[in-house]
């Protein structure tokens, strides 16, 4: 279709066009952090399933509030463009029944409290939890701090919920990191006797529910211990492993829509064919059958999520870092690159020694990504993949590391990867000339970054950064510095 003749998308258009029911599904998931991969991935696998239209989803932007008045304006609908290596197809998606930005909390904190809420997901970056690798509550970060003692005091106060929460939220008590949102709206939810509900984050961390469910614990038992007695006895934390490339929309995308679908859309998400989720975790407040879509429901996730973030978001990484040294602005165009795919293979090696051989078919997991990898109809830019760099290197590649090194290998294609990264610090850095701050990826650590480039043994001081006893290590750290050195 041409797309001038588009119109533009909403829900009563979308009705009447399609017979579909034009009324929104009840809000019984709240979703935190609407970007393009909840859009892709939560928000499709319940559109798919949701037959009897139940589940509607209430989604709160994290930071900004732009995603959230785009797809607001469309009544919540949205079309999600699935590029395959030699097709495309666009669907509508229908479950998101409400946008909102993530500081509304007026919103948010009785949507959490009501009893017909059961589950809560969030996709707001592995650095949006703002905890330490062990989950504690990140101390250096100064937003989190504050919002500890921030929900202390509201926690403690008069008067903090609903009815008269709107004006609680205008005031300084109100948290904004969105642990604190959330920890805030348990409250409320303990004081309304609003039951059990899971909590499901969807980012790329290892032991993610054990991980959010320790962050949120300290940062309730700071505030109010009663609060942390009820989130242990109520709350339901659940593991996922989640995966769909799903780049950052472009404008190209935005007309490409229009012109294969009809629907003017604002705010549309690219993504490849391929969805998995794996989930371990009960929902005692119910959920819906994700698994009609696909989703795989299991006791022990550990397995899953390793594969995953060891082969798919290693590799990812270590192209993120290899390849702009080497030319390249794309991951379907670094991985053929022979250099980095010989890497890849290299860290899939060493990675596949500490996954169990049974039950993952490890040999058709790598075949499968490297074309997935390859699908250059999905243009994932390596820049997006490079930022928080300290976060995902640390669970991607250094814990790989950390296990080749303790079973006497010399984690030689780790050690690249790493040095991939360090490259590509040094050469921002030099980029910067002198006096000038190098323009480095986005990165919480972005100051221990800066410490660690300025000081003497910049190369062990960063590996510190991703594990001690990695920069403890001297003939691993000589490894990742000759990888540096060759890149740089
Ligand atoms: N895009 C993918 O291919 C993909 C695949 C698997 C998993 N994921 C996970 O989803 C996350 C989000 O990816 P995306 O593609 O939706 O990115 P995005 O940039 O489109 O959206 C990120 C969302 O997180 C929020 N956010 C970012 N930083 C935050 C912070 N410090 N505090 C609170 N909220 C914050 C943003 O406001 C936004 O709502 C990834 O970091 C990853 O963990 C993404
Ligand atoms: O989304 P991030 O920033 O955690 O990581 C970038 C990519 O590695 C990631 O988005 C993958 O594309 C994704 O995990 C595939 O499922």
């Amino acid at each position: 279709m041409s797309s001038a003749l588009a119109v533009p998308l909403d829900r009563a258009t979308f009705a009447a066009r399609t017979g579909k029911p034009s009324a929104p599904a009840p809000v019984r998931i709240v979703h935190l952090g609407l970007g393009a991969f909840h859009r892709a991935h939560q928000a499709w696998f319940t559109d798919r399933v949701d037959v009897a239209h139940e589940w509607g989803i209430a989604a709160f932007t994290g930071r900004s509030p732009k995603a959230a008045e785009e797809i607001a304006q469309q009544d919540g609908l949205y079309s999600v463009l699935e590029r395959a290596a030699t097709s495309e197809q666009v669907s509508v998606v229908t479950s998101i029944v409400e946008a909102w930005d993530g500081a509304r909390l007026d919103r948010l904190v009785p949507l959490l409290a009501a009893s017909t809420t059961a589950i809560v997901t969030l996709t707001i970056t592995e650095a949006g939890y703002r905890l330490t690798s062990d989950g504690a509550p990140d101390r250096d970060d100064h937003v989190m701090v504050e919002d500890m003692d921030r929900l202390r005091s509201a926690l403690t106060g008069p008067g903090l919920v609903a009815p008269d929460f709107a004006g609680t939220a205008a005031g300084t008590q109100a948290p904004v990191s969105t642990l604190g949102r959330l920890v805030l709206g348990l409250e409320a939810r303990r004081r309304a006797d609003g039951g059990a509900i899971s909590i499901v984050p969807c980012d790329n961390m290892p032991g993610n529910g054990e991980h959010v469910r320790a962050g949120i614990l300290a940062i309730a038992q700071h505030a109010r211990p009663e609060t942390a007695r009820w989130i242990e006895a109520n709350v339901s934390f659940v593991s996922t492993s989640v995966d769909r490339i799903t780049p950052a929309t472009t404008s190209q995308d935005v007309a490409l829509v229009a012109e294969l679908s009809g629907w003017i859309d604002n705010a549309p998400v690219v993504c490849e064919p391929f969805a998995d989720w794996v989930l371990s975790g009960d929902f005692p407040a119910g959920r819906p059958s994700w698994e009609d879509a696909g989703a795989k429901f299991v006791r022990d996730i550990d397995p899953f999520e390793r594969r995953k973030l060891w082969l798919l978001n290693g590799a990812h990484s270590l192209l993120a870092y290899a390849g702009p040294l080497r030319g390249h602005a794309t991951v379907a165009q670094a991985v053929v690159d022979p250099v980095c795919r010989a890497q890849v293979e290299a860290l899939w090696d060493e990675a596949v020694r500490h996954l169990p051989a049974e039950g993952l078919d490890l040999q058709a997991y790598r075949r499968a990504l490297l074309e997935r990898f390859e699908n250059g109809r999905i243009e994932h830019r390596l820049a997006q993949i490079a930022k928080e760099g300290v976060t995902k290197m640390r669970v991607r590649v250094a814990a790989v590391a950390v296990r080749e090194r303790a079973a006497g290998q010399d984690a030689a294609a780790c050690a690249w990867a790493i040095g991939a990264w360090v490259a590509s610090l040094l050469a921002a850095q030099d980029a910067a000339g002198t006096g000038e701050p190098a323009t480095l990826p986005d990165d919480a650590a972005v100051a221990a970054v800066r410490a660690a480039l300025a000081g003497e043994n910049p190369v062990t001081r960063l590996v510190a950064l991703l594990d001690a006893g990695l920069a403890a290590d001297e003939a691993f750290v000589a490894r990742v510095s000759d990888a540096a050195s060759s890149m740089g």
